[in-house]
């Protein structure tokens, strides 16, 4: 606390910098404000006293205070890690449970923090930002020993050595240093383009791990939902995860229905962990979500985290070879060894031939001549020998062909960032070169992936405007949409009515639809009713369902949303266009699956939407409470969801089939649609046939 006061003593002007509020805070800054104030009063008078002089009249000298309101003075970082890291459910208890955590990080658990600027930096001060330390990047220092390290660069050296030595020795300073100079620059050639390389390509690392490592996360604040960066995240935060997110930070379950977490990043147990608020409501930054949708309230971030202290001990070493360089690594070092083995043949074969005179010098003279030869004379000939060993060494090591590749491939990596792709590593260009099958997205690759509904089928007759539809349906449409999704609509308060709309593509273009089209208000519709029981959308079961109870009659109701095949095959009924329930029989089953059919043919995504009510007495038996009504269902209606291709994917499709890779689109939607998005990309010719390890 004492840092945040700062007492000026010299200063006459009566300036007071207290806060006026009289938050509980304040008030005892005001009280010690007097205090220290009425102190320095009494001991200023005992002075003057002392010194003989009058008591003072007016103007009393006024000291400034700079003094910050006490921002979260009920809790701090080391019991926030405390119950969280420990899984500490008593603590937590003590404390008064999630809310009063939320109140203590002045976390509103509906609408999140203001996100104002100082308040945002206010958190960032007390409990620090969201981002790891990371290891030290390394130096070119760093790699020019690595450089060095080289036992092929060690025995080049050696020769060259060698070479300089005995070459001046041999043929004089002027002309002697040719071949063991020339063998010295090669050396520091190859020493400086592999630093100079691997340095650049370390940094081009950290700098593309930075952009990588900056996902979006979905936070709540002021009431609105927004994306903003994982690095602005802040303790007090409530942030929105669902199926596939990653958790940004450590914290706890706010609300939400059948969390599953994964947590094998941290613990390496495969099992999924259920998170809720009674028995485990403790998040870890670096799991992720496996199942379900949640709210959490962020309590510890960055180094504060598990996760963080991880992190900061790992570093990734980025110097691994690609398959060709190690390949090429080997038959350098066979190709050295062979020449090693001639270098030493040729030695020992001159050697011999010396000392048994068979050899000659310039003059025509025999060299070795037993005993009486001279010592200069013989130290000659012995370096002329050697020295034609090594260059033979220094030749034959191929360094060259390995500097070639990797410059080869660093080239290639500049080329295909500057293409906007990302090369982690240099062997990823390598891969992608000998790739011969792209496997592609459909949503969002293929696709713009701006969803927008675009048919609207209610019974078996398609509506063109959506104000001719009955009033019963549109209810049952509304609380089908507003109640069962994980997407969420924000309308800015300030006049203006531009709605805002989160969630998957999927969600966000329903919502968009209801709420523009249908004139949905999400907020009413959400306090007429509460939520019993919700089953999360994934992937497999394509659907996603809520139980509900409306709070002016009581009544039960089980909403259901998917994929149009498998919704219907849950449906015995359906309402008609006018909004009166009819059974459903096999025959007008069929007709309900060419409409799915045909919509699907023109590549919209179909999603049907089915109901039914739960009488009083199902339900005391425990009915949509564990589990949602599955059968028997009446269906409300069906959308058709356009996701227009993206332009110039026909031509990448078409320059990846000329360089003979195939290309395959990975969808989890209706067979149909992908047909009709696959022709429209092109991937699919109008007359093949999809093969059948192609369906899902
Ligand atoms: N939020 C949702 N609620 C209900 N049903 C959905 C939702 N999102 C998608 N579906 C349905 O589930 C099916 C599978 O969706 P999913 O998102 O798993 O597909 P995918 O494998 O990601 O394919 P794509 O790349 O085309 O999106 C979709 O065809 C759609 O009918
Ligand atoms: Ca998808």
């Amino acid at each position: 606390m004492s840092d945040n006061l700062h007492v000026n003593l010299n200063c006459k002007e009566p300036k007071l910098d207290v806060p006026t509020t009289h938050s509980k805070p304040n008030k005892r800054w005001r009280l010690a404000f007097a205090t220290i104030y009425c102190a320095r009063v009494l001991h200023s008078l005992l002075n003057e006293k002392k010194n003989g002089s009058k008591l003072p009249v007016a103007a009393p000298s006024f000291d400034v205070f700079n003094v910050k309101p006490d921002a979260f003075s009920r809790i701090d970082q080391t019991t926030l890690t405390e119950i969280v890291k420990e899984k500490n459910v008593d603590l937590l208890l003590e404390f008064g449970g999630v809310e009063s955590v939320a109140d203590a990080l002045e976390t509103d658990i509906k609408n999140g923090i203001s996100g104002a600027v100082d308040d945002v930096a206010l958190r960032q001060e007390a409990f620090g930002s969201n981002t790891y330390k990371r290891p030290p990047a390394k130096s070119l220092f760093h790699f020019v020993v690595e450089a060095f390290k080289d036992l092929t660069v060690f025995i080049l050296l050696f020769c060259a050595t060698l070479s300089l030595g005995f070459g001046i020795k041999e043929h004089g300073l002027k002309e002697g240093w040719y071949d063991g100079g020339s063998i010295f620059v090669a050396v520091i050639l190859v020493v400086s383009v592999s630093a100079v390389s691997n340095f650049r390509q370390n940094r081009q690392f950290e700098k593309l791990s930075k952009v990588s490592n900056n996902i979006k996360v979905d936070v709540f604040r002021n009431g609105r939902r927004q994306q903003i960066s994982i690095f602005e995240i802040v303790v007090g935060d409530v942030v929105g995860l669902k199926i596939g997110d990653q958790v940004p930070a450590d914290g706890l379950f706010l609300d939400g229905h059948s969390l599953q977490v994964d947590e094998s990043s941290m613990t390496g147990e495969s099992d999924h962990v259920e998170v809720n608020s009674s028995h485990n409501p403790f998040l870890f930054s670096g799991t992720k979500v496996a199942d379900g949708y949640a709210q959490m309230l962020v309590t510890s971030v960055g180094m504060n985290t598990t996760w963080g202290q991880m992190m900061s001990t790992i570093s990734r070493d980025t110097n691994e070879q690609t398959p060709l360089q190690a390949r090429l690594n080997k038959l350098t070092s066979s190709i050295g060894k062979v020449g090693m083995a001639v270098a030493f043949l040729v030695l020992v074969v001159s050697l011999v031939r010396y000392f048994t005179g068979n050899t000659e010098d310039e003059n025509g003279n025999r060299e070795f001549i037993g005993s009486n030869i001279k010592a200069v004379d013989m130290v000659h000939s012995m370096v002329t020998i050697i020295a034609a060993a090594f260059t033979i060494l220094a030749v034959a090591i191929p360094k060259g062909l390995l500097l070639a590749v990797t410059l080869i491939l660093t080239y290639s990596m500049k080329r295909m960032m500057a293409d906007q792709a990302m090369v982690r590593k240099l062997s990823a260009c390598e891969t992608m070169g000998s790739a011969t099958t792209i496997c592609t997205g459909k949503t969002g690759t293929l696709t713009l992936n701006q969803m927008k509904v675009t048919k609207i089928w209610l019974g078996q007759e398609p509506i063109e405007v959506s104000s001719s539809i009955s009033t019963n349906l549109l209810n049952l449409i509304q609380q089908g949409v507003a109640l069962n999704t994980t997407g969420s609509v924000y309308k800015a308060s300030s006049g203006s009515s531009k709605f805002e709309f989160s969630g998957s593509p999927t969600e966000k273009a329903i919502l968009s639809w209801a709420v523009l089209e249908l004139d949905m208000d999400m907020e009413i519709l959400k306090q007429n009713c509460t939520i019993l029981h919700v089953e999360a959308f994934n992937s497999e079961k394509k659907r996603s369902g809520v139980s509900i109870r409306s709070k002016a009659d009581n009544t039960i109701h089980v909403h259901w949303k998917g994929a149009a095949e498998m919704i219907l095959a849950m449906c015995s009924r359906y309402y008609d266009a006018s909004g009166s329930m009819k059974d459903m029989d096999d025959d007008e089953r069929m007709i309900f699956e060419q409409i799915i059919q045909g919509m699907a043919a023109s590549s919209l995504r179909c999603i049907a939407f089915a109901h039914t009510q739960i009488p009083g007495e199902e339900h005391e038996i425990g009915v949509g409470l564990q589990n949602l009504k599955e059968h028997s269902l009446t269906l409300i209606g069906l959308v058709g969801i356009k996701d227009p291709c993206r332009p110039g994917v026909r031509k990448a499709v078409e320059d990846c089939q000329c360089a003979g890779v195939n290309v395959k689109m990975i969808t989890g939607d209706n067979v149909f649609t992908a047909r009709a998005m696959a022709t429209e990309c092109g991937i699919l010719r109008p007359d093949q046939d999809m093969t059948s390890e192609g369906r899902r």
